[in-house]
């Protein structure tokens, strides 16, 4: 078989269905249907121990092929520079403007999948604190709460009375432009694996693939309940440390 260097395309060509070059547009596809990537907006990217799969930018995501990814080699990546060097790039593209974003999530927090969304009630939830002046998104007491891990490194997931804090970012004009401010989120939360952009949805990631599908599912349910339950009246953190029988 030919070197990666001599036949690019052998990178994002394979008849497995979890190879990451078929992942990306299969999640995409099913991530569409939930509104989470509508309009060519959001997108995920999957880091395979040294190799990062990168979508294009300004693409219908759901209706991606495996030959219309990028791949990039971590470790050969120049941190002071912006521009980054590809293993393959497709031809007629240029690769997703959340690149930095996602590269952040594997070499800050060595995940395996970093998945954004434009998710309504991601948006939804952000305007809701903006109007109170906060730049955290806080829900306990919710059983879907068991849905995250503790942190990276941290073993096991957050418990029932556990409180689920997300922290929220200003937009930028530029998706880039955000990179410096997730960063600046991921110091200040060192356990959160999301961060919420004002006006413009979520990133969401995780060890694996499994991990940050399923994070960014639990997430997105507890945001429709904030927003939901902020309609009925009802506070998103119970006052009453803990709901539920005592032991
Ligand atoms: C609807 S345009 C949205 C983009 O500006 C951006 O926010 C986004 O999420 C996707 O960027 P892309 O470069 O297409 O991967
Ligand atoms: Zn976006």
């Amino acid at each position: 078989m030919a070197a990666a260097h001599e036949n690019p395309d052998q990178l994002v060509t394979s008849s497995d269905p979890e190879h990451p070059a078929n992942l990306i547009p299969s999640l995409c596809a099913k991530f569409w249907t939930l509104g989470w990537v509508t309009g060519t907006g959001g997108g995920c990217s999957i880091r395979d121990d040294n190799l990062v799969y990168i979508a294009p930018s300004g693409v219908q995501k759901e209706l991606m092929k495996p030959a219309d990814i990028y791949v990039l080699s971590l470790k050969d990546q120049e941190p002071s520079l912006k521009q980054r060097t590809y293993l393959r790039s497709p031809p007629l593209y240029k690769p997703s403007q959340c690149t930095p974003l996602f590269l952040a999530a594997f070499t800050r927090r060595g995940a395996g999948c970093c998945i954004h969304t434009h998710s309504h009630w991601a948006v939804l939830v952000t305007l809701l604190l903006e109007a109170k002046g906060s730049s955290v998104f806080e829900i306990n007491n919710i059983e879907q709460i068991k849905g995250f891990g503790k942190g990276m490194g941290k073993v096991g997931n957050l418990g029932y009375h556990d409180t689920l804090r997300i922290p929220v970012i200003e937009n930028t004009p530029h998706e880039e432009d955000l990179t410096e401010y997730l960063e600046a989120a991921m110091e200040e939360y060192p356990d959160t694996y999301a961060v919420l952009v004002r006006r413009h949805g979520v990133y969401v990631w995780g060890d694996n693939v499994h991990k940050a599908k399923t994070q960014c599912e639990s997430l997105d349910y507890l945001f429709q309940l904030a927003v939901e339950m902020h309609q009925l009246g009802l506070p998103w953190i119970s006052t009453i440390a803990q709901i539920g029988p005592q032991r």
